[in-house]
């Protein structure tokens, strides 16, 4: 269950449900050089944070080891699938209890097969309050044989 952990940490990394979240500014804020008034609507784009190669060396490198404990000290505000501060999402660990439930037992009763993978950098998404595809991604499914 720790490495299923990680492996949907990192996909809600490259892939956050929810991309962007938006705020209003509740005092005159200085931000890289400007200063957004008191009053202003910003967006946070929860996906591009997620997508900075600053934070994350080779941003589009699906690699689950970067949640392993000893790195992820430092990721904060790097990584907010459930958005943070006061307002975060309050079904985080619901949330996660059910992906991990419903995964494993996907992954345990089928087989999923793909004709041809595609590379992440070649999906287009679609930016709503939720985040999807703007083609579906075509994915065979056979039951798992357990003879
Ligand atoms: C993968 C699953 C989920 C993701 C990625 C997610 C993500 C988020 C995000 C990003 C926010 C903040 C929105 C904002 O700041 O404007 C939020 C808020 C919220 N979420 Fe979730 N959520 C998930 C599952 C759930 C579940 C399972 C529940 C309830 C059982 C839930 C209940 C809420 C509620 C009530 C808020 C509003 C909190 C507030 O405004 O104080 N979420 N969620």
């Amino acid at each position: 269950m720790h490495y299923l952990d990680r492996v949907i940490k990192e996909t809600m990394r490259i892939f956050p449900p929810v991309p962007l979240i938006g705020r209003e500014v509740t005092e005159d804020l200085k931000l890289g050089g400007v200063t957004l008034p008191k009053g202003t609507n910003i967006v946070i784009g929860i996906i591009k944070i997620h997508r900075n190669k600053k934070y994350w060396p080779n941003p589009l490198m699906f690699d689950p080891d970067r949640f392993l404990p000893e790195k992820t000290k430092s990721q904060s505000y790097c990584y907010m699938p459930f958005s943070d501060g006061p307002r975060n999402c309050i079904g985080i660990k619901y949330g996660m209890m059910c992906m991990k439930v419903i995964l494993a037992t996907l992954v345990r009763t089928f087989v999923f097969k793909v004709n041809k993978s595609v590379e992440i950098d070649e999906i287009k998404l679609k930016f709503s309050t939720l985040l999807s595809t703007e083609k579906p991604l075509k994915v065979e499914i056979e039951k798992r044989n357990f003879q």
